[in-house]
């Protein structure tokens, strides 16, 4: 279409939790929710699970910035396999020279190892308990917490990324029944910004399975920092190792925790699938 304002954007994954990506260096306005919608909708838009922008960096060291948005439009302060995925498009860009660099992110710097054939390791900082960090409404931290959803008591742990979850040990993730508890999870005042929703089953010290109903996203085939927020609570309480392979529906990600002080560092592949042109006038 001539003349049309077009929108460039690449199409990439990672363990199958899908992104559009915006390189919005150079002082491109930041998208707004009802344009994050429309490129997020699965039928008239292109579709995904998070939109990723690349912005030039604030922070001294940093390659660049980078925010994300869930499809429902909301804003995230993190996502593991979108920055794995943004790093590898900088790589390709050619403005992240060599294999070790620094990405900003909304919660702090990210440092980036890249692992050659489209894998990557990122280290994604400390997590955190406190509820007020996620923000979650509860008198004090522990180690677990019960709320109630459709008359059920639902036992989970809390971790936040920079992002808030909620972390529940299940005995099989195939009968989870991710589609209820997790947006019942979701709909408690007790999470006032939302939370994305793990199930986990311990198979070994060293390797899990998880599925993940996301915030703004719904259950998704992957999520990093859920990974992350998995490991950390169930390290925690003694029912994993620090070094955990995490299988997702959409792959596995290897996850390491040395020590309660230390960042979570994740590492996985990305993908890139295609690149296109949204068009913004008939769209938005
Ligand atoms: N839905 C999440 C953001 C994306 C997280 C996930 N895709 C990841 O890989 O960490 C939130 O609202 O906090």
């Amino acid at each position: 279409m001539t003349g049309a304002a077009t929108l460039r954007f690449s199409k990439m994954h990672g363990a199958g939790n899908d992104f559009v990506v915006l390189d919005l260096r150079g002082g491109r306005p930041a998208p707004t929710p009802a344009l994050a919608r429309a490129l997020g909708d699965r039928h008239a838009g292109v579709g995904f699970d998070q939109l990723l922008t690349i912005e030039d960096p604030g922070q001294a060291g940093a390659v660049a910035r980078y925010r994300i948005w869930n499809a429902d439009g909301s804003a995230a302060q993190q996502c593991g396999n979108g920055a794995r995925c943004v790093a590898a498009w900088l790589q390709r860009d050619g403005a992240a020279a060599g294999d070790a660099f620094v990405l900003e992110a909304p919660p702090g710097p990210v440092t980036v190892q890249a692992l050659g054939a489209g894998r990557y390791a990122l280290a994604l900082g400390r997590p955190r308990f406190e509820p007020a960090d996620l923000p979650f409404l509860a008198d004090a931290a522990q180690a677990s917490y019960r709320l109630d959803v459709d008359g059920e008591a639902v036992g989970f742990g809390i971790a936040s990324m920079g992002n808030p979850h909620a972390v529940l040990e299940v005995p099989d993730v195939a009968t989870a029944e991710v589609g209820r508890l997790g947006p019942g999870l979701q709909a408690r005042a007790e999470f006032p910004e939302g939370v994305n929703v793990g199930f986990a089953q311990v198979l070994a010290p060293d390797r899990i399975r998880l599925r993940v109903y996301e915030r703004g996203a719904g259950e998704t085939l992957a999520c990093g920092s859920g990974a992350c927020a998995a490991v950390a609570v169930l390290a925690r309480r003694g029912r994993v190792g620090r070094h955990v392979f995490v299988e997702l529906p959409g792959g596995t990600l290897e996850i390491t925790w040395p020590g309660d002080d230390s960042p979570v560092t994740m590492a996985g592949p990305t993908a890139f699938v295609f690149e296109g042109d949204f068009l913004l006038e008939q769209n938005e």
